[in-house]
């Protein structure tokens, strides 16, 4: 059974006339990692200030294991960790005494502070490092350190704002491994990113904002299954004029065929027999294949099916 964490029901918030989130209502569930994906502006931050409890609602609500923050501030802020877009340490102050603060800030019982401290830095990988200052640490490190202090008084929900950015390839695959370990752990994580790679690698559903709307909302093959074609072919040809597109889409499963330049391009719903249709019609035509690729729908492709624009500008 799914048991829900974060219910957000409604949320809105204005600055001044900009509407950055319109009325926005998801939940998340035990062992569940929500990917928060949109481009720049497009309201994750505004929305994860808000279940954070950083920034009041013009309307809506939000509620954590059944405790809403209006009704229980200490409560609620007892079960969240937030792990900001900008990374929040005192530089000159020991790993393991950042991490003992932030647990004092959350509330954490003093005599459990510092075992919690040791076990949170444990599992962020910087058990090595915990007398060693944040201002000698690596971009990934400081991330990392900063994962752990939101970690330290053992939230049921971990909010995390674009964690990754300025995060070297290792420490973000580390990120990433620590990420699915707490899903395993049972909690719930909201993640909000512009990279759709990290989306597909990390979450379990996503949601889809523009313009602080949500434009979408599901698993990474339910989303895929909105698109017009699940796969696609890019094929270079020589003596183009010569294709029949009409008869190519035509063809049992082919879904979509553009020709732009001597680019041919193909949306089909399977691979194997699709390509084979689509390679026989272009011989029997006497069109040659300079070069071919195929590739799998992917978040991009709903977005811009969505907007019909790219996710990233
Ligand atoms: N404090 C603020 N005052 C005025 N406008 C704001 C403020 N914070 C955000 N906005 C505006 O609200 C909209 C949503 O911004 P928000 O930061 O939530 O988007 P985002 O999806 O997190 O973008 P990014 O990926 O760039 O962080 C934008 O138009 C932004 O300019």
């Amino acid at each position: 059974m799914n048991t829900t964490v974060l219910q957000v029901q409604g949320l809105k918030k204005n600055y001044g006339p900009r509407q950055a989130v319109r009325e926005i209502s998801f939940s998340v569930h035990a062992g569940e990692l929500l990917g928060l994906l949109g481009p720049n502006g497009a309201g994750k931050s505004s929305t994860l200030g808000m279940v954070a409890g950083l920034s009041a609602p013009d309307a809506g609500s939000v509620s954590v294991g059944g405790i809403g923050l209006a009704q229980d501030e200490a409560g609620y802020k007892a079960r969240i960790g937030l792990v900001p877009q900008d990374i929040a340490l005192f530089e000159d102050l020991p790993a393991q005494t950042n991490v003992e603060l932030f647990g004092a800030l959350y509330g954490c019982p003093k005599p459990r502070l510092r075992q919690r401290a040791a076990e949170v830095l444990e599992m962020v990988g910087l058990a090595d490092r915990a007398r060693d200052k944040p201002a000698s640490f690596s971009g990934g490190m400081k991330r990392r350190l900063n994962i752990a202090c939101a970690l330290v008084h053992d939230p049921e929900l971990l909010l995390l704002d674009e964690p990754t950015a300025g995060v070297d390839p290792q420490s973000r695959n580390a990120i990433f491994e620590q990420l699915e370990a707490l899903k395993r752990a049972g909690k719930a994580l909201v993640y909000t990113t512009h990279y759709m790679e990290e989306v597909e690698r990390l979450a379990d559903r996503v949601l889809i904002m523009d313009h602080g709307q949500l434009l979408a909302s599901g698993t990474l093959p339910e989303l895929y299954r909105q698109l017009p074609a699940a796969q696609t072919l890019q094929l270079e040809v020589e003596d183009a004029a010569r294709l029949d597109l009409a008869a190519l889409r035509a063809l049992v499963g082919i879904k979509k065929a553009e020709l732009r330049g001597s680019q041919l391009h193909i949306g089909l719903d399977e691979l194997g027999t699709g390509s084979q249709l689509v390679l026989q019609a272009l011989a029997a035509a006497g069109v040659a294949v300079r070069h071919l690729s195929s590739g799998r729908a992917n978040l991009e492709d709903v977005f811009l099916s969505l907007t019909g624009r790219q996710l990233r500008d």
